[in-house]
């Protein structure tokens, strides 16, 4: 009899078959959804279950696809989960970690967190940026209206793209800021570089890749010209010419910097990195989540109507929409609530295993790379009736909400490291979604008709939606 001790055998998630050097890439690559990883990941995860391992090149990583998966890894397990994986692409873009989105689970993270809760995006901030959003949505409004006069279809995914940028530059860097149109071209591409899944991130530790690739080069420029940009507005506050502010996020955080009222030096870079994470995090997200919320009810006439007649009524008699009355518009928050359900920005989400630990009943080993597939998880016949219907009338009379409790339904994530930006993306969605219902009515171009309207994202963390025609409403 031996008495040597035999290693514990590890239980490890099914997954498709993986083939040398490639691992599972090519599943992706065959997949008729090449392009689209959170689609591809759910026909696999339909063969292999809610926990699904694959390998990405060298990068072995689990896929969660069920609400009970990611319950148990988002709430039982948060603490083990709550770090996120860093790669080549990550690892430029934040400079190693520096800002919140990609720092790894530490005393800066939780600092940066806090700052971040209490500071800069909690309600009362939130509150206090009403008038820009206000201002920008009624410059929004006269800028469709003097268009439509002209006959001509709108591109409305431009316009909620805009509009949110320029709410965004407003609250965090003030009304100036230079190179503008070059900042945002550049957060915009770097958003797109590193989103998906690269072959650098795939082969992180080889050179031949990356020498190869252009992706880290394009990423290394976006980089360089977005820090400088940033960092050139930061140089310029600390001049003694600068006209004073208390209220942009940039001048709450280089005010705490001054006070030296963090347990760790709150540089420029951090500042800088954290600046960037809200575009990155904030811009697009939202404006896509707009554009797709057009996109439902101009192919549902009957909620279109419903939402409308809402708005209208609320409204009444007022020359413009304001925020007074927001919390009085039911079936607008339900028709947000439904196209975060069925079209999360943000497809899927990463996190790091942080010790070795049994998710329902596998073993995740230390440092495995999850990604929680928020999009399938929406979609999950098991959770959700008529799954791939919209039907903002779910939502009513149930409980279930996006603050991280109810697992079925995760579009900001949930746990420690839940989207802090919940009451500012909810704040622009809302004003903007019902100004545009009351002001303008709203159809296909000519020639389109709803059956050849194309509902399948684009790649990347974003989604092109058709021109709309909007046209100025007969308002009382
Ligand atoms: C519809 C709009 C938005 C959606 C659907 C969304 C979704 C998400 C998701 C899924 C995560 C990952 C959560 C997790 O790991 O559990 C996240 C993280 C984050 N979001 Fe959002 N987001 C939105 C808007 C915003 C806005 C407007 C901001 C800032 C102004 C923002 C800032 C952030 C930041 C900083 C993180 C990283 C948090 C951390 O790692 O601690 N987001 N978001």
């Amino acid at each position: 009899r031996s008495n040597t001790k035999q290693p514990a055998l590890i239980n490890l998630p099914p997954g498709p078959w993986q083939l040398p050097l490639i691992g599972s890439l090519h599943h992706f690559l065959l997949s008729s959804f090449r392009d689209l990883p959170h689609r591809a990941m759910r026909e696999m995860s339909k063969t292999y279950g809610p926990l699904m391992l694959l390998r990405l090149g060298t990068v072995p990583m689990l896929v969660v696809s069920s609400a009970e998966a990611a319950k148990e890894i988002l709430k039982i397990h948060d603490l083990t989960f709550c770090s996120r994986p860093m790669s080549p692409t990550r690892d430029i873009i934040s400079r190693g970690g520096q800002g919140l989105i990609f720092c790894p689970y530490n005393e800066r993270w939780r600092e940066l967190r806090k700052i971040c809760m209490l500071e800069l995006l909690n309600q009362r901030r939130v509150l206090q940026f009403r008038s820009v959003r206000e201002d920008e949505v009624a410059r929004l409004v006269r800028a469709i209206s003097s268009e439509c006069s002209s006959g001509q279809p709108i591109n409305l995914s431009e316009k909620l793209n805009c509009l949110v940028s320029d709410i965004t530059v407003r609250i965090t860097t003030g009304d100036r800021l230079d190179h503008r149109d070059e900042f945002l071209r550049e957060v915009d591409n770097a958003s797109r570089l590193g989103t998906g899944f690269s072959m650098v991130d795939s082969y992180p530790s080889s050179r031949l890749v990356r020498w190869l690739s252009t992706t880290t080069r394009d990423l290394e420029r976006c980089q360089r010209n977005i820090y400088r940009i940033i960092e050139s507005i930061i140089r310029e506050r600390a001049t003694a010419s600068a006209v004073a502010r208390d209220n942009d996020i940039l001048s709450v955080l280089l005010r705490l910097q001054k006070d030296s009222a963090t347990q760790f030096t709150l540089t420029n870079e951090i500042i800088a990195a954290f600046i960037l994470d809200i575009f990155a995090a904030g811009s697009d997200t939202a404006s896509v989540t707009l554009e797709w919320a057009f996109s439902e009810l101009i192919k549902n006439p009957r909620v279109l109507h419903k939402a409308q007649s809402e708005v209208r009524d609320v409204f009444k008699g007022q020359h413009t929409v304001t925020e007074d009355n927001l919390d009085k518009l039911s079936y607008l928050h339900l028709v947000i609530k439904e196209t975060l359900r069925l079209h999360p920005p943000a497809t899927f989400f990463l996190r790091e295993c942080r010790e070795t630990c049994r998710i329902i009943g596998y073993d995740v080993p230390k440092g495995m790379a999850i990604a929680v597939n928020v999009w399938a998880i929406g979609r999950d016949t098991k959770s959700w009736d008529a799954a791939e219907e919209f039907r903002p009338e779910r939502f009513d009379n149930s409980n279930i909400d996006f603050k991280g409790n109810n697992f079925e339904y995760i579009p900001f994530g949930a746990g420690r490291r839940i989207c802090p930006g919940i009451t500012f993306a909810s704040a622009i969605m809302e004003l903007a979604l019902a100004s545009l219902l009351y002001h303008f009515d709203w159809e296909l171009p000519a020639g389109v008709n709803t059956y050849q309207f194309d509902m399948t994202e684009a790649a990347g963390a974003s989604v092109e939606a058709s021109e709309a025609y909007g046209s100025d409403a007969d308002m009382e």
